[in-house]
């Protein structure tokens, strides 16, 4: 720390004494801390910083959202502005009118992939940025909220809890900065809406309601406080996930069953603004499967609840030759691809299937056939220490029994990877460096403690990262305790399942539905899935 002042105030006889040097290391441990939102204050037990350095602090939090060129911003949004399309410059008018006259009105922008969404809300974003008005965009995953400028997950912005019920509240306190930051907002922007459960918008709501009413007492009858919102997606795409739920709890998780939404002002874009004329008709087919009106086989089998057997134009259909392993290896012409695993072949294309199991299995089958030797990783796995249970349970469960649990979203005990194998983040590690949930890369390196890999998704793609082993723990446990899995954040992803898709640009995309239908459904269509 001496060293580092001494080259900031370029004066190498300058002195330090004990409290000078705590005081700068807890200034740079709270700068380190801002970068996650997070701040030395939320730990009772850690010295703390004086009230005036921390607000300086947290003045830079509030320049970094500004920190951009007015006369740039402005030029985009002139271009962007006159190139909307009808739809797209109604609901522009309609924001900008609201965040204006601080109308605080709620939208939802309706919308299916590639109807121009994101590029709209980037015209309204160069507005507000040009006029230096605030506005957080936010999305329920972090890879959609990759897409938005300075996006980041709802979750994350918000401090939205986990454990959700229908009186959550999020964790924001009055006086922080990110209160602060919550107030100075004219816009907020939540990108893949119905994705997120509806107690989430609901925590939010009630959240801004208080903040905003401490000042304006009439804050605390209008939806988030009076600011105004755009919710943003489309409900055929995935809808909120509910463990072991059935379709009606799917549906009851909704933002559609929410309170909130009798004050939304719902607007559609319907013009496919990505596609070419020629993909028309595989676009039109697919929103009519999504809005159950596409042609369908009468089949007297099927339950009621299942729906019904909808028909795949035969051009889309591989018949599977029984050996389905070895069909999509063909199928993906991976036998060519897979030696090397380049941008084009990750980014631009993905196996898809709805099972985990099936993911896992056309992983090991493709992972197989990559040249190269595997080398295997196993986690460390123990109970969590503030069990309740601890050391009476502990003697109970052997450590070959923790091993073999697994969760969604934790990987996998035993962790088999190559060089050149393409691999997906599992969890929200930095979103502003863009490693978040869904963030792909390309193994480069494999190391005994440290792995490193190529990003080939998002705006930092081409740049490496060293990944660490880090302690991960499944958010919602049936069992007694809570294991602790140290392994690396990281799966195999020639394959993934359609949920976890959700948010990803793909060119090429081979469905493969096993059981429910015994075929393949190869195509080809740039959308988000
Ligand atoms: N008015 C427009 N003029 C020109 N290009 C546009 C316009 N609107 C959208 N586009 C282009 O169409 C493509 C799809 O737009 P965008 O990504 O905004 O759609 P989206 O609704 O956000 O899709 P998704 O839900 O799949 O993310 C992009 O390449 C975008 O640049």
């Amino acid at each position: 720390m001496p060293y580092k002042q001494r080259k900031i105030f370029n004066f190498q006889r300058l002195h330090l004494e004990e409290p000078d040097i705590q005081k700068y290391t807890l200034i740079e441990i709270e700068k380190i801390m801002h970068q996650y939102e997070h701040s030395l204050t939320e730990f009772e037990d850690m010295p703390q910083l004086e009230v005036d350095v921390l607000k300086d602090l947290g003045n830079s939090l509030l320049n970094e959202e500004s920190r951009y060129n007015v006369q740039k911003e402005k030029k985009d949004h002139n271009k962007l502005l006159s190139s909307l399309n009808v739809q797209q410059k109604q609901v522009y008018d309609a924001v900008m009118e609201s965040v204006e006259n601080g109308l605080g009105k709620l939208f939802f922008l309706y919308g299916p992939g590639g109807t121009g969404k994101t590029y709209l809300y980037s015209t309204i974003i160069s507005e507000l940025r040009s006029e230096r008005k605030n506005f957080l965009p936010v999305a329920s995953s972090g890879i959609a909220a990759l897409l938005l400028p300075a996006g980041r997950t709802a979750h994350s912005r918000f401090k939205i809890p986990m454990d959700l019920n229908e009186d959550s509240l999020c964790h924001i306190k009055p006086g922080t900065i990110l209160a602060e930051l919550i107030e100075k907002t004219d816009l907020i922007i939540w990108d893949e809406a119905p994705m997120a459960h509806r107690y989430a918008f609901e925590a939010v709501d009630r959240t801004l309601r208080d903040l905003m009413s401490m000042k304006k007492s009439k804050a605390k009858d209008q939806p988030f406080g009076g600011k105004t919102v755009i919710l943003g997606g489309d409900f055929r795409q995935t809808l909120p996930v509910i463990p072991q739920g059935s379709r009606a709890d799917t549906v009851l998780a909704s933002i559609k069953q929410s309170y909130l939404w009798d004050s939304c002002k719902v607007f559609s874009l319907k013009k496919n603004m990505r596609l070419q004329e020629s993909q028309g008709n595989f676009a039109a087919w697919l929103l009519s499967v999504g809005d159950g009106t596409a042609p369908t086989n009468e089949t007297k089998d099927v339950n009621e609840d299942d729906g019904q057997m909808v028909v795949v134009d035969p051009k889309f259909i591989m018949q599977s030759t029984g050996d389905h392993l070895q069909d999509i290896f063909k199928a993906t012409n991976a036998e060519n691809k897979l030696s090397k695993s380049t941008y084009a072949s990750v980014t631009e294309r993905a196996i898809l299937t709805p099972r985990n199991e099936t993911v896992d299995e056309i992983n090991t089958y493709m992972l197989e056939h990559l040249p190269g030797t595997s080398k295997e990783y196993l986690s460390l796995d123990s109970m969590g220490k503030g069990d309740t249970v601890n050391t009476a349970y502990e003697s109970l469960y052997i450590v070959e029994y923790f091993n073999s649990l697994e969760f969604p979203g934790l990987p996998k005990h035993q962790l088999a990877l190559k060089v050149g194998a393409p691999i997906m983040l599992i969890r929200n590690i930095n979103q502003k460096e863009g490693l978040c949930n869904g963030t792909r890369l390309i193994v480069t390196r494999l190391g005994k403690r440290l792995i490193e890999g190529e990003r080939v998704t998002g705006t930092h793609a081409g740049q490496k990262v060293i990944l660490p082993r880090i302690i991960l723990s499944p958010p919602d446990s049936k069992h007694p305790f809570t294991l602790r899995r140290r392994q690396f954040p990281v799966r195999v992803c020639y394959a993934m399942t359609v949920n976890k898709t959700q948010g990803q640009s793909l060119k090429s995309v081979l469905l493969f539905c096993l059981n429910q239908f015994s075929v393949m459904v190869s195509c080809m269509w740039r959308s988000h899935v």
